[in-house]
Protein backbone atom coordinates (compact mmCIF):
# COMPACT_ATOMS: atom_id res chain seq x y z
CA UNK A 1 0.00 0.00 0.00
CA UNK A 2 1.51 3.47 -1.05
CA UNK A 3 1.33 6.63 1.12
CA UNK A 4 1.57 10.14 0.58
CA UNK A 5 3.23 12.82 1.59
CA UNK A 6 3.19 15.91 0.67
CA UNK A 7 5.53 19.29 1.35
CA UNK A 8 5.23 22.66 0.04
CA UNK A 9 8.83 24.78 0.05
CA UNK A 10 9.07 28.50 -1.70
CA UNK A 11 11.64 29.28 -4.33
CA UNK A 12 13.95 29.95 -5.06
CA UNK A 13 16.57 28.49 -3.55
CA UNK A 14 16.67 30.03 0.19
CA UNK A 15 14.57 27.32 1.41
CA UNK A 16 17.23 24.37 0.10
CA UNK A 17 19.41 22.56 1.85
CA UNK A 18 21.89 23.78 -1.33
CA UNK A 19 22.70 26.62 0.58
CA UNK A 20 25.36 26.10 3.23
CA UNK A 21 24.18 28.14 6.77
CA UNK A 22 27.77 27.12 8.55
CA UNK A 23 28.98 28.62 5.58
CA UNK A 24 27.17 31.79 5.81
CA UNK A 25 30.37 33.79 5.55
CA UNK A 26 31.38 31.70 2.85
CA UNK A 27 31.26 33.64 -0.49
CA UNK A 28 29.29 31.91 -2.72
CA UNK A 29 29.80 32.11 -6.15
CA UNK A 30 28.09 31.26 -9.40
CA UNK A 31 28.68 30.53 -13.15
CA UNK A 32 27.77 32.66 -15.79
CA UNK A 33 25.06 32.73 -17.46
CA UNK A 34 22.30 33.11 -15.38
CA UNK A 35 19.74 30.47 -15.45
CA UNK A 36 15.71 31.73 -14.92
CA UNK A 37 13.90 29.88 -12.11
CA UNK A 38 9.78 29.60 -11.76
CA UNK A 39 8.92 31.88 -9.31
CA UNK A 40 6.38 31.27 -6.60
CA UNK A 41 5.39 28.43 -4.45
CA UNK A 42 5.22 24.84 -5.46
CA UNK A 43 4.89 21.37 -3.89
CA UNK A 44 6.59 18.46 -3.81
CA UNK A 45 4.96 15.06 -3.57
CA UNK A 46 6.46 12.18 -2.28
CA UNK A 47 5.55 8.82 -2.62
CA UNK A 48 6.62 6.05 -0.26
CA UNK A 49 5.63 2.55 -1.27
CA UNK A 50 5.30 0.12 2.03
CA UNK A 51 8.50 -0.43 2.92
CA UNK A 52 9.18 3.05 3.49
CA UNK A 53 11.41 3.45 0.64
CA UNK A 54 9.85 6.57 -1.57
CA UNK A 55 9.13 5.42 -5.19
CA UNK A 56 11.26 8.06 -6.89
CA UNK A 57 10.88 6.37 -10.41
CA UNK A 58 7.09 7.37 -10.00
CA UNK A 59 6.06 10.44 -11.45
CA UNK A 60 3.06 12.86 -12.78
CA UNK A 61 0.95 12.62 -15.33
CA UNK A 62 -2.47 14.24 -15.39
CA UNK A 63 -2.77 13.91 -11.44
CA UNK A 64 -2.38 10.71 -11.49
CA UNK A 65 0.72 8.88 -10.26
CA UNK A 66 2.30 6.30 -13.19
CA UNK A 67 1.64 3.14 -12.78
CA UNK A 68 -0.70 3.38 -9.83
CA UNK A 69 -3.60 5.95 -8.81
CA UNK A 70 -3.80 8.57 -6.64
CA UNK A 71 -5.70 7.68 -3.34
CA UNK A 72 -5.33 11.32 -2.00
CA UNK A 73 -8.07 13.11 -4.24
CA UNK A 74 -6.33 16.60 -3.10
CA UNK A 75 -2.85 15.93 -4.17
CA UNK A 76 -1.74 18.75 -6.21
CA UNK A 77 -0.02 17.95 -9.06
CA UNK A 78 3.99 19.13 -9.44
CA UNK A 79 4.88 22.52 -11.63
CA UNK A 80 7.26 20.83 -12.90
CA UNK A 81 9.23 17.34 -12.97
CA UNK A 82 12.54 16.61 -11.03
CA UNK A 83 15.64 15.94 -12.55
CA UNK A 84 18.56 14.20 -10.72
CA UNK A 85 22.49 15.21 -11.89
CA UNK A 86 24.72 12.49 -10.98
CA UNK A 87 28.37 13.39 -11.15
CA UNK A 88 31.23 10.91 -10.30
CA UNK A 89 34.25 13.31 -9.43
CA UNK A 90 37.36 10.96 -10.27
CA UNK A 91 35.07 9.03 -13.13
CA UNK A 92 39.13 8.25 -14.52
CA UNK A 93 39.52 6.02 -11.33
CA UNK A 94 39.32 2.66 -10.14
CA UNK A 95 36.30 2.84 -7.88
CA UNK A 96 34.10 4.50 -10.67
CA UNK A 97 34.43 2.01 -13.16
CA UNK A 98 34.31 -1.17 -11.13
CA UNK A 99 30.97 0.03 -8.59
CA UNK A 100 29.99 3.45 -9.75
CA UNK A 101 28.66 3.17 -13.36
CA UNK A 102 28.11 -0.28 -13.13
CA UNK A 103 25.87 0.27 -9.88
CA UNK A 104 24.48 4.03 -11.94
CA UNK A 105 23.82 1.07 -14.77
CA UNK A 106 21.95 -1.70 -12.49
CA UNK A 107 19.72 1.05 -11.10
CA UNK A 108 18.53 2.25 -14.47
CA UNK A 109 18.34 -1.24 -15.79
CA UNK A 110 15.88 -1.98 -12.88
CA UNK A 111 13.80 1.13 -13.47
CA UNK A 112 14.68 2.46 -10.02
CA UNK A 113 16.64 5.85 -11.03
CA UNK A 114 14.18 8.79 -12.07
CA UNK A 115 12.80 9.85 -15.11
CA UNK A 116 15.09 12.40 -15.90
CA UNK A 117 18.20 11.98 -14.64
CA UNK A 118 21.96 12.25 -16.37
CA UNK A 119 25.30 10.98 -15.30
CA UNK A 120 28.30 13.23 -15.84
CA UNK A 121 32.25 11.59 -15.24
CA UNK A 122 34.33 14.84 -13.67
CA UNK A 123 38.32 14.09 -13.38
CA UNK A 124 41.73 15.83 -15.14
CA UNK A 125 42.24 13.20 -17.59
CA UNK A 126 40.94 14.26 -21.42
CA UNK A 127 38.03 12.47 -22.66
CA UNK A 128 35.33 12.86 -24.41
CA UNK A 129 31.87 11.65 -24.00
CA UNK A 130 32.14 9.37 -26.53
CA UNK A 131 35.36 8.26 -24.65
CA UNK A 132 34.00 8.26 -21.24
CA UNK A 133 31.08 5.77 -22.66
CA UNK A 134 33.52 3.60 -23.96
CA UNK A 135 34.99 3.27 -20.59
CA UNK A 136 31.71 2.65 -19.04
CA UNK A 137 30.61 0.28 -21.33
CA UNK A 138 33.36 -2.45 -20.65
CA UNK A 139 32.78 -2.62 -16.98
CA UNK A 140 28.40 -2.95 -17.11
CA UNK A 141 26.97 -5.68 -16.73
CA UNK A 142 23.04 -6.85 -16.88
CA UNK A 143 21.52 -8.45 -14.02
CA UNK A 144 20.02 -11.07 -15.67
CA UNK A 145 22.52 -12.16 -18.20
CA UNK A 146 19.87 -14.01 -20.76
CA UNK A 147 17.36 -10.39 -20.95
CA UNK A 148 17.18 -9.41 -24.65
CA UNK A 149 16.80 -5.84 -23.93
CA UNK A 150 19.99 -5.61 -22.12
CA UNK A 151 22.14 -3.80 -25.23
CA UNK A 152 19.26 -1.41 -25.72
CA UNK A 153 19.19 -0.77 -22.20
CA UNK A 154 23.03 -0.02 -22.39
CA UNK A 155 22.59 2.08 -24.84
CA UNK A 156 19.87 4.34 -23.28
CA UNK A 157 21.91 4.69 -19.94
CA UNK A 158 25.52 5.56 -22.05
CA UNK A 159 23.35 8.62 -23.43
CA UNK A 160 22.87 10.19 -20.77
CA UNK A 161 26.76 10.14 -19.97
CA UNK A 162 28.67 12.57 -20.29
CA UNK A 163 31.83 14.05 -19.37
CA UNK A 164 33.98 16.82 -18.34
CA UNK A 165 37.50 17.40 -17.69
CA UNK A 166 38.71 19.55 -15.00
CA UNK A 167 40.97 20.09 -12.42
CA UNK A 168 39.70 19.19 -8.41
CA UNK A 169 40.13 22.56 -7.35
CA UNK A 170 39.25 24.66 -10.57
CA UNK A 171 36.03 26.39 -9.76
CA UNK A 172 36.70 26.74 -13.60
CA UNK A 173 36.01 23.54 -14.49
CA UNK A 174 33.40 22.87 -11.83
CA UNK A 175 31.44 26.39 -13.67
CA UNK A 176 31.87 24.65 -16.76
CA UNK A 177 30.12 21.56 -15.59
CA UNK A 178 27.57 24.13 -14.12
CA UNK A 179 26.83 25.15 -17.56
CA UNK A 180 26.53 21.59 -19.03
CA UNK A 181 24.41 20.64 -15.83
CA UNK A 182 21.86 23.57 -16.41
CA UNK A 183 21.33 22.61 -20.13
CA UNK A 184 20.42 19.29 -19.08
CA UNK A 185 18.55 20.39 -16.31
CA UNK A 186 16.13 22.72 -18.56
CA UNK A 187 12.74 23.22 -17.64
CA UNK A 188 12.74 20.65 -14.49
CA UNK A 189 13.73 21.08 -11.10
CA UNK A 190 16.98 20.41 -10.92
CA UNK A 191 18.98 18.41 -8.36
CA UNK A 192 22.46 17.36 -7.95
CA UNK A 193 24.83 13.99 -6.43
CA UNK A 194 28.42 14.47 -6.28
CA UNK A 195 30.04 11.20 -5.96
CA UNK A 196 33.33 11.76 -4.72
CA UNK A 197 35.63 8.75 -6.05
CA UNK A 198 38.72 10.40 -5.43
CA UNK A 199 41.48 10.53 -2.52
CA UNK A 200 40.79 11.98 0.26
CA UNK A 201 43.45 14.91 0.26
CA UNK A 202 41.81 16.47 -2.14
CA UNK A 203 38.03 15.82 -1.27
CA UNK A 204 37.86 19.54 -0.04
CA UNK A 205 38.93 20.65 -3.09
CA UNK A 206 36.16 18.87 -4.63
CA UNK A 207 33.87 20.18 -2.16
CA UNK A 208 35.20 23.68 -1.85
CA UNK A 209 34.89 24.43 -6.12
CA UNK A 210 31.91 22.16 -6.74
CA UNK A 211 29.57 23.62 -3.91
CA UNK A 212 30.46 27.47 -5.25
CA UNK A 213 29.74 26.89 -8.52
CA UNK A 214 27.89 24.12 -9.45
CA UNK A 215 25.49 23.81 -6.62
CA UNK A 216 21.63 23.59 -7.61
CA UNK A 217 19.88 26.94 -7.16
CA UNK A 218 16.65 25.37 -6.74
CA UNK A 219 17.14 21.50 -5.83
CA UNK A 220 18.64 19.63 -3.58
CA UNK A 221 22.31 19.03 -3.92
CA UNK A 222 24.07 16.35 -2.06
CA UNK A 223 27.93 14.81 -1.75
CA UNK A 224 28.87 11.22 -1.54
CA UNK A 225 32.10 11.14 0.38
CA UNK A 226 33.81 8.24 0.33
CA UNK A 227 36.62 6.61 2.83
CA UNK A 228 39.01 7.06 4.36
CA UNK A 229 37.19 10.12 6.41
CA UNK A 230 40.83 10.95 7.82
CA UNK A 231 42.99 8.71 9.30
CA UNK A 232 42.55 9.54 13.35
CA UNK A 233 40.08 11.23 15.50
CA UNK A 234 42.00 14.73 14.74
CA UNK A 235 42.06 14.90 11.33
CA UNK A 236 38.60 13.26 11.00
CA UNK A 237 37.52 15.98 13.70
CA UNK A 238 39.52 18.79 10.83
CA UNK A 239 37.94 16.59 7.28
CA UNK A 240 34.46 17.36 9.05
CA UNK A 241 35.15 21.27 9.78
CA UNK A 242 36.45 21.94 6.79
CA UNK A 243 33.60 20.02 4.74
CA UNK A 244 30.99 21.77 6.92
CA UNK A 245 32.82 25.63 5.66
CA UNK A 246 30.97 24.30 2.52
CA UNK A 247 27.96 22.22 3.28
CA UNK A 248 25.44 21.51 5.60
CA UNK A 249 25.83 18.25 8.03
CA UNK A 250 22.53 17.01 5.91
CA UNK A 251 24.11 17.11 2.42
CA UNK A 252 26.85 14.93 3.28
CA UNK A 253 26.47 11.35 2.78
CA UNK A 254 29.82 9.15 4.04
CA UNK A 255 29.49 6.11 2.30
CA UNK A 256 30.28 3.12 4.01
CA UNK A 257 29.42 0.37 1.27
CA UNK A 258 29.06 -2.71 4.10
CA UNK A 259 26.38 -0.86 5.47
CA UNK A 260 24.72 -1.55 1.81
CA UNK A 261 25.22 -5.56 1.80
CA UNK A 262 22.18 -7.35 1.72
CA UNK A 263 23.03 -9.52 5.08
CA UNK A 264 23.71 -6.25 7.03
CA UNK A 265 20.37 -4.58 6.34
CA UNK A 266 18.82 -7.98 7.27
CA UNK A 267 20.74 -7.96 10.27
CA UNK A 268 18.38 -5.27 11.80
CA UNK A 269 15.55 -7.26 10.58
CA UNK A 270 16.72 -10.53 11.89
CA UNK A 271 16.79 -8.56 15.45
CA UNK A 272 13.98 -6.57 15.68
CA UNK A 273 10.79 -8.47 13.90
CA UNK A 274 11.86 -11.90 15.12
CA UNK A 275 10.83 -12.45 18.75
CA UNK A 276 12.54 -15.71 19.13
CA UNK A 277 15.98 -13.60 18.88
CA UNK A 278 14.97 -10.58 21.20
CA UNK A 279 15.70 -12.42 24.80
CA UNK A 280 18.60 -13.43 23.73
CA UNK A 281 20.06 -10.34 22.09
CA UNK A 282 22.76 -9.78 25.27
CA UNK A 283 24.95 -10.95 28.36
CA UNK A 284 22.74 -12.99 29.96
CA UNK A 285 22.75 -15.49 26.78
CA UNK A 286 25.51 -14.22 24.57
CA UNK A 287 28.85 -15.44 25.35
CA UNK A 288 30.90 -13.55 22.55
CA UNK A 289 30.29 -12.04 19.55
CA UNK A 290 32.76 -12.15 16.18
CA UNK A 291 33.18 -9.73 13.63
CA UNK A 292 35.53 -11.34 10.84
CA UNK A 293 36.62 -10.08 7.47
CA UNK A 294 39.11 -11.71 5.34
CA UNK A 295 40.47 -12.04 1.60
CA UNK A 296 42.08 -14.19 -0.31
CA UNK A 297 44.01 -11.46 -2.15
CA UNK A 298 46.60 -8.70 -1.00
CA UNK A 299 47.01 -5.19 -1.71
CA UNK A 300 47.58 -5.52 -5.41
CA UNK A 301 47.74 -2.13 -7.09
CA UNK A 302 46.65 -0.05 -3.90
CA UNK A 303 49.87 -0.58 -1.31
CA UNK A 304 50.44 3.25 -1.86
CA UNK A 305 46.88 4.13 -0.15
CA UNK A 306 46.92 0.95 2.12
CA UNK A 307 50.39 1.81 3.67
CA UNK A 308 49.41 5.46 4.95
CA UNK A 309 45.98 3.33 6.73
CA UNK A 310 46.48 -0.10 7.74
CA UNK A 311 44.04 -2.78 7.75
CA UNK A 312 42.38 -1.41 11.11
CA UNK A 313 42.03 1.93 9.52
CA UNK A 314 40.88 0.42 6.18
CA UNK A 315 38.45 -2.39 7.67
CA UNK A 316 38.19 -2.22 11.14
CA UNK A 317 37.14 1.19 11.98
CA UNK A 318 34.67 1.70 9.89
CA UNK A 319 33.08 -1.72 8.52
CA UNK A 320 33.12 -3.89 11.04
CA UNK A 321 32.37 -1.32 13.90
CA UNK A 322 29.63 -0.30 12.03
CA UNK A 323 28.40 -3.96 11.84
CA UNK A 324 28.84 -4.26 15.72
CA UNK A 325 26.82 -0.57 16.03
CA UNK A 326 23.95 -2.02 14.20
CA UNK A 327 24.27 -5.82 16.21
CA UNK A 328 24.40 -4.06 19.56
CA UNK A 329 21.95 -0.93 19.89
CA UNK A 330 19.29 -0.53 21.16
CA UNK A 331 15.90 -0.81 19.75
CA UNK A 332 15.59 2.61 17.93
CA UNK A 333 12.68 4.77 17.98
CA UNK A 334 11.61 4.17 14.44
CA UNK A 335 13.32 3.04 11.14
CA UNK A 336 13.97 7.09 10.61
CA UNK A 337 17.52 7.57 10.14
CA UNK A 338 18.17 10.02 12.88
CA UNK A 339 16.69 7.48 15.17
CA UNK A 340 18.60 4.61 14.41
CA UNK A 341 22.05 6.52 13.81
CA UNK A 342 21.15 7.86 17.57
CA UNK A 343 21.05 4.58 18.88
CA UNK A 344 24.74 3.48 17.00
CA UNK A 345 26.52 6.95 18.55
CA UNK A 346 25.11 5.53 21.72
CA UNK A 347 26.64 2.44 21.46
CA UNK A 348 29.67 3.52 20.32
CA UNK A 349 30.39 5.66 22.96
CA UNK A 350 29.84 2.94 25.24
CA UNK A 351 32.48 1.29 23.67
CA UNK A 352 35.63 1.02 25.56
CA UNK A 353 39.08 2.85 24.02
CA UNK A 354 40.93 -0.41 22.82
CA UNK A 355 44.07 -1.18 24.36
CA UNK A 356 47.39 -2.36 22.89
CA UNK A 357 47.29 -5.65 24.69
CA UNK A 358 43.70 -6.42 23.23
CA UNK A 359 45.29 -6.11 19.47
CA UNK A 360 47.69 -8.79 17.87
CA UNK A 361 48.47 -7.18 14.10
CA UNK A 362 50.42 -9.28 11.09
CA UNK A 363 51.66 -9.06 7.97
CA UNK A 364 51.74 -11.29 4.99
CA UNK A 365 54.94 -12.79 3.61
CA UNK A 366 55.30 -13.98 0.43
CA UNK A 367 54.55 -18.06 -0.05
CA UNK A 368 54.82 -20.07 -2.68
CA UNK A 369 52.19 -22.94 -2.78
CA UNK A 370 52.17 -25.73 -6.22
CA UNK A 371 54.76 -23.88 -7.90
CA UNK A 372 53.11 -20.75 -7.85
CA UNK A 373 54.37 -17.61 -6.01
CA UNK A 374 52.64 -15.13 -3.92
CA UNK A 375 54.48 -11.97 -2.75
CA UNK A 376 54.99 -10.68 0.23
CA UNK A 377 53.20 -7.12 1.14
CA UNK A 378 56.65 -5.54 1.12
CA UNK A 379 57.33 -6.46 -2.41
CA UNK A 380 54.73 -4.29 -3.88
CA UNK A 381 56.77 -1.58 -5.09
CA UNK A 382 54.55 1.33 -3.35
CA UNK A 383 54.99 -0.25 -0.16
CA UNK A 384 58.08 1.43 1.48
CA UNK A 385 60.91 -0.89 2.67
CA UNK A 386 60.62 -2.13 6.00
CA UNK A 387 57.19 -1.03 6.45
CA UNK A 388 55.04 -2.39 9.37
CA UNK A 389 51.67 -1.88 8.28
CA UNK A 390 49.69 -4.44 8.98
CA UNK A 391 47.56 -6.33 7.04
CA UNK A 392 46.30 -8.04 9.51
CA UNK A 393 44.80 -7.47 12.61
CA UNK A 394 42.51 -9.25 15.56
CA UNK A 395 41.26 -7.00 18.61
CA UNK A 396 39.20 -7.74 21.55
CA UNK A 397 36.14 -4.57 21.78
CA UNK A 398 33.68 -4.10 24.99
CA UNK A 399 31.16 -2.32 25.27
CA UNK A 400 30.41 -1.09 29.41
CA UNK A 401 26.43 -0.83 29.16
CA UNK A 402 24.15 -2.79 31.02
CA UNK A 403 23.48 -5.04 28.10
CA UNK A 404 26.85 -6.10 27.08
CA UNK A 405 28.54 -5.51 30.27
CA UNK A 406 31.88 -8.42 30.19
CA UNK A 407 30.55 -9.56 26.43
CA UNK A 408 33.85 -9.60 24.36
CA UNK A 409 33.39 -8.78 20.60
CA UNK A 410 36.05 -9.76 19.10
CA UNK A 411 37.03 -8.86 15.62
CA UNK A 412 39.77 -9.98 12.74
CA UNK A 413 40.61 -8.96 9.30
CA UNK A 414 42.72 -9.52 7.27
CA UNK A 415 44.14 -9.36 3.41
CA UNK A 416 45.82 -12.34 1.39
CA UNK A 417 44.12 -15.05 3.64
CA UNK A 418 42.86 -18.34 2.72
CA UNK A 419 39.51 -17.22 1.98
CA UNK A 420 37.43 -14.56 1.05
CA UNK A 421 34.83 -14.33 3.88
CA UNK A 422 32.93 -11.72 5.68
CA UNK A 423 30.55 -12.95 8.97
CA UNK A 424 29.02 -12.39 12.17
CA UNK A 425 29.11 -15.01 14.40
CA UNK A 426 27.20 -14.82 17.62
CA UNK A 427 28.27 -18.07 20.38
CA UNK A 428 25.54 -18.59 22.88
CA UNK A 429 26.43 -19.45 26.30
CA UNK A 430 26.17 -23.09 27.65
CA UNK A 431 22.82 -24.92 28.49
CA UNK A 432 22.62 -24.21 32.45
CA UNK A 433 22.53 -28.01 33.69
CA UNK A 434 22.13 -29.35 30.89
CA UNK A 435 20.93 -33.13 30.61
CA UNK A 436 22.59 -34.36 27.50
CA UNK A 437 25.95 -32.68 29.38
CA UNK A 438 27.11 -36.58 28.94
CA UNK A 439 26.26 -36.84 25.54
CA UNK A 440 27.98 -34.49 23.82
CA UNK A 441 31.49 -34.65 24.07
CA UNK A 442 33.53 -33.38 26.79
CA UNK A 443 34.37 -29.68 25.33
CA UNK A 444 31.14 -28.25 26.54
CA UNK A 445 31.49 -25.10 24.62
CA UNK A 446 31.51 -26.49 21.34
CA UNK A 447 28.04 -27.50 21.88
CA UNK A 448 26.60 -24.14 22.60
CA UNK A 449 24.37 -22.74 19.72
CA UNK A 450 26.11 -20.53 17.40
CA UNK A 451 24.45 -17.85 14.81
CA UNK A 452 26.15 -16.96 11.56
CA UNK A 453 25.50 -14.21 9.35
CA UNK A 454 27.40 -14.75 6.53
CA UNK A 455 27.93 -11.42 4.88
CA UNK A 456 30.28 -12.72 1.53
CA UNK A 457 30.30 -15.06 -0.15
CA UNK A 458 27.05 -16.86 -0.71
CA UNK A 459 24.99 -15.06 1.96
CA UNK A 460 23.25 -17.23 4.64
CA UNK A 461 21.92 -17.11 7.78
CA UNK A 462 22.51 -20.18 10.06
CA UNK A 463 22.26 -21.20 13.39
CA UNK A 464 23.93 -24.18 14.72
CA UNK A 465 21.84 -26.02 16.99
CA UNK A 466 22.25 -29.90 18.84
CA UNK A 467 20.78 -32.71 17.37
CA UNK A 468 20.01 -36.48 18.19
CA UNK A 469 21.45 -38.87 15.36
CA UNK A 470 18.79 -41.09 14.08
CA UNK A 471 18.68 -44.81 15.31
CA UNK A 472 18.96 -46.74 18.57
CA UNK A 473 21.14 -45.22 21.04
CA UNK A 474 21.59 -41.50 22.20
CA UNK A 475 23.92 -39.67 20.37
CA UNK A 476 24.26 -36.21 19.74
CA UNK A 477 25.20 -33.76 16.73
CA UNK A 478 25.86 -30.37 15.82
CA UNK A 479 23.39 -29.48 12.97
CA UNK A 480 22.31 -26.55 10.61
CA UNK A 481 19.48 -24.52 10.56
CA UNK A 482 19.75 -22.67 7.32
CA UNK A 483 18.55 -20.01 5.18
CA UNK A 484 21.06 -20.12 1.96
CA UNK A 485 19.69 -16.92 -0.13
CA UNK A 486 20.64 -18.52 -3.32
CA UNK A 487 18.52 -21.35 -2.50
CA UNK A 488 15.78 -19.73 -0.94
CA UNK A 489 15.78 -16.37 -3.44
CA UNK A 490 15.86 -16.86 -7.22
CA UNK A 491 16.95 -13.01 -8.10
CA UNK A 492 20.49 -11.76 -7.77
CA UNK A 493 21.11 -9.81 -4.74
CA UNK A 494 22.10 -6.18 -5.73
CA UNK A 495 25.45 -4.50 -4.69
CA UNK A 496 25.74 -2.59 -2.19
CA UNK A 497 26.57 0.28 -3.86
CA UNK A 498 23.18 0.33 -5.48
CA UNK A 499 21.31 0.19 -2.73
CA UNK A 500 23.68 3.41 -1.34
CA UNK A 501 23.46 5.37 -4.47
CA UNK A 502 19.60 5.14 -4.31
CA UNK A 503 19.43 6.15 -0.92
CA UNK A 504 21.24 9.37 -1.47
CA UNK A 505 19.49 10.40 -4.45
CA UNK A 506 15.98 9.66 -2.43
CA UNK A 507 17.67 11.44 0.71
CA UNK A 508 17.64 8.09 2.70
CA UNK A 509 20.54 8.86 5.59
CA UNK A 510 19.93 5.67 7.58
CA UNK A 511 23.15 4.33 6.11
CA UNK A 512 25.28 6.82 5.89
CA UNK A 513 27.82 7.65 9.10
CA UNK A 514 26.96 11.13 10.63
CA UNK A 515 29.65 12.70 12.12
CA UNK A 516 28.69 12.27 15.49
CA UNK A 517 29.24 8.22 14.90
CA UNK A 518 32.13 8.88 13.01
CA UNK A 519 33.91 10.82 15.97
CA UNK A 520 32.64 8.19 18.79
CA UNK A 521 34.25 5.06 15.87
CA UNK A 522 37.24 6.96 15.76
CA UNK A 523 37.58 7.47 19.87
CA UNK A 524 38.08 3.99 20.13
CA UNK A 525 40.46 2.99 17.86
CA UNK A 526 42.90 6.26 17.74
CA UNK A 527 45.10 5.32 21.30
CA UNK A 528 46.26 2.13 19.65
CA UNK A 529 46.61 3.38 16.54
CA UNK A 530 48.97 5.65 17.59
CA UNK A 531 50.41 3.61 19.75
CA UNK A 532 51.15 0.51 17.29
CA UNK A 533 53.04 3.62 14.98
CA UNK A 534 55.03 5.18 17.57
CA UNK A 535 56.37 2.06 18.74
CA UNK A 536 56.54 0.65 15.91
CA UNK A 537 55.08 -2.48 16.93
CA UNK A 538 56.49 -5.21 14.60
CA UNK A 539 53.48 -7.60 13.18
CA UNK A 540 53.84 -11.19 13.22
CA UNK A 541 54.38 -12.42 9.72
CA UNK A 542 51.75 -14.62 8.20
CA UNK A 543 52.27 -16.46 5.01
CA UNK A 544 50.01 -14.98 1.54
CA UNK A 545 47.20 -18.15 1.80
CA UNK A 546 47.39 -18.84 5.16
CA UNK A 547 44.72 -18.23 7.78
CA UNK A 548 46.49 -15.21 9.76
CA UNK A 549 48.94 -15.11 12.25
CA UNK A 550 48.72 -17.70 15.17
CA UNK A 551 48.82 -14.80 18.02
CA UNK A 552 44.75 -13.91 16.75
CA UNK A 553 43.96 -17.59 18.52
CA UNK A 554 46.18 -16.61 21.81
CA UNK A 555 43.84 -13.30 22.08
CA UNK A 556 40.73 -14.87 21.72
CA UNK A 557 42.03 -17.45 24.03
CA UNK A 558 42.58 -14.64 26.71
CA UNK A 559 38.79 -14.29 26.99
CA UNK A 560 37.72 -18.06 26.22
CA UNK A 561 36.77 -17.72 22.94
CA UNK A 562 37.65 -19.88 20.21
CA UNK A 563 37.63 -18.42 16.45
CA UNK A 564 34.09 -19.66 14.85
CA UNK A 565 35.83 -19.74 11.26
CA UNK A 566 38.44 -22.64 12.30
CA UNK A 567 37.66 -26.12 10.90
CA UNK A 568 36.36 -28.27 13.74
CA UNK A 569 40.06 -30.23 13.96
CA UNK A 570 41.07 -27.06 15.11
CA UNK A 571 44.03 -26.22 12.27
CA UNK A 572 44.18 -22.82 10.96
N1 LIG B 1 39.10 1.32 -5.34
C1 LIG B 1 38.42 0.74 -4.35
O1 LIG B 1 38.14 -0.47 -4.38
C2 LIG B 1 37.96 1.52 -3.18
C3 LIG B 1 38.19 2.88 -3.09
N2 LIG B 1 37.73 3.60 -2.03
C4 LIG B 1 37.94 5.04 -1.95
O2 LIG B 1 37.34 5.67 -3.07
C5 LIG B 1 38.10 6.76 -3.52
C6 LIG B 1 38.50 6.54 -4.96
O3 LIG B 1 39.22 5.33 -5.06
P1 LIG B 1 39.95 4.88 -6.42
O4 LIG B 1 39.01 5.00 -7.57
O5 LIG B 1 40.57 3.59 -6.14
O6 LIG B 1 41.06 6.00 -6.55
P2 LIG B 1 42.05 6.29 -7.75
O7 LIG B 1 43.42 6.30 -7.22
O8 LIG B 1 41.75 5.42 -8.92
O9 LIG B 1 41.69 7.82 -8.05
C7 LIG B 1 40.50 8.25 -8.70
C8 LIG B 1 40.85 9.36 -9.67
O10 LIG B 1 41.34 10.47 -8.93
C9 LIG B 1 42.39 11.11 -9.67
N3 LIG B 1 43.60 11.10 -8.84
C10 LIG B 1 44.30 10.03 -8.42
N4 LIG B 1 45.34 10.42 -7.65
C11 LIG B 1 45.29 11.76 -7.59
C12 LIG B 1 46.06 12.75 -6.95
N5 LIG B 1 47.12 12.42 -6.21
N6 LIG B 1 45.73 14.03 -7.08
C13 LIG B 1 44.66 14.37 -7.82
N7 LIG B 1 43.88 13.47 -8.44
C14 LIG B 1 44.18 12.20 -8.34
C15 LIG B 1 42.59 10.30 -10.94
O11 LIG B 1 41.86 10.92 -11.98
P3 LIG B 1 42.47 11.99 -12.99
O12 LIG B 1 43.95 11.81 -13.03
O13 LIG B 1 41.81 11.67 -14.28
O14 LIG B 1 42.04 13.28 -12.44
C16 LIG B 1 41.97 8.98 -10.63
O15 LIG B 1 41.44 8.35 -11.77
C17 LIG B 1 39.28 6.85 -2.55
O16 LIG B 1 38.96 7.73 -1.54
C18 LIG B 1 39.41 5.44 -2.02
O17 LIG B 1 39.99 5.41 -0.75
C19 LIG B 1 36.97 3.02 -1.05
C20 LIG B 1 36.70 1.68 -1.09
C21 LIG B 1 37.19 0.81 -2.11
O1 LIG C 1 36.62 -0.52 1.80
C1 LIG C 1 37.26 -1.47 1.41
O2 LIG C 1 36.60 -2.60 1.11
C2 LIG C 1 37.19 -3.58 0.26
C3 LIG C 1 36.37 -4.84 0.47
O3 LIG C 1 35.07 -4.62 0.01
P1 LIG C 1 34.19 -5.85 -0.48
O4 LIG C 1 32.85 -5.26 -0.68
O5 LIG C 1 34.83 -6.34 -1.75
O6 LIG C 1 34.23 -6.87 0.58
C4 LIG C 1 38.64 -3.82 0.59
O7 LIG C 1 39.22 -4.66 -0.38
C5 LIG C 1 39.37 -2.50 0.60
O8 LIG C 1 40.71 -2.70 1.02
C6 LIG C 1 38.71 -1.51 1.51
O9 LIG C 1 39.29 -0.22 1.32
Amino acid sequence: MASIALGCHLHPAAAFSAQPSNASNQQHRHCPPQRTHAAGRRCLLRVKSSNGRPQIGASFSDGVLDGQSSEAGAVVPEQEENTVSITVVGASGDLAKKKIFPALFALFYEDWLPKHFTVFGYARSKMSDEELRNMISMTLTCRIDQRENCSDKMEQFLKRCFYQSGQYNSEEGFCELDRKLTQKEAGKQPNRLFYLSIPPNIFVDVVRSASRTASSRAGWTRFIVEKPFGRDYESSGELTRSLKMYLEEEQIFRIDHYLGKELVENLSVLRFSNLVFQPLWSRDYIRNVQLIFSEDFGTEGRGGYFDNYGIIRDIMQNHLLQILALFAMETPVSLAAEDIRNEKVKVLRSMRKLKLEDVVVGQYKGHTRGGKSFPAYVDDPTVPNGSVTPTFAAAALFIDNARWDGVPFLMKAGKALHTRRAEIRVQFRRVPGNLYRGNVGTDLDMATNELVLRVQPDEAIYLKINNKVPGLGMRLDSSNLNLFYSERYQREIPDAYERLLLDAIEGERRLFIRSDELDAAWAIFTPVLRELEEKRVAPELYPYGSRGPVGAHYLAANYNVRWGDISSDGSF
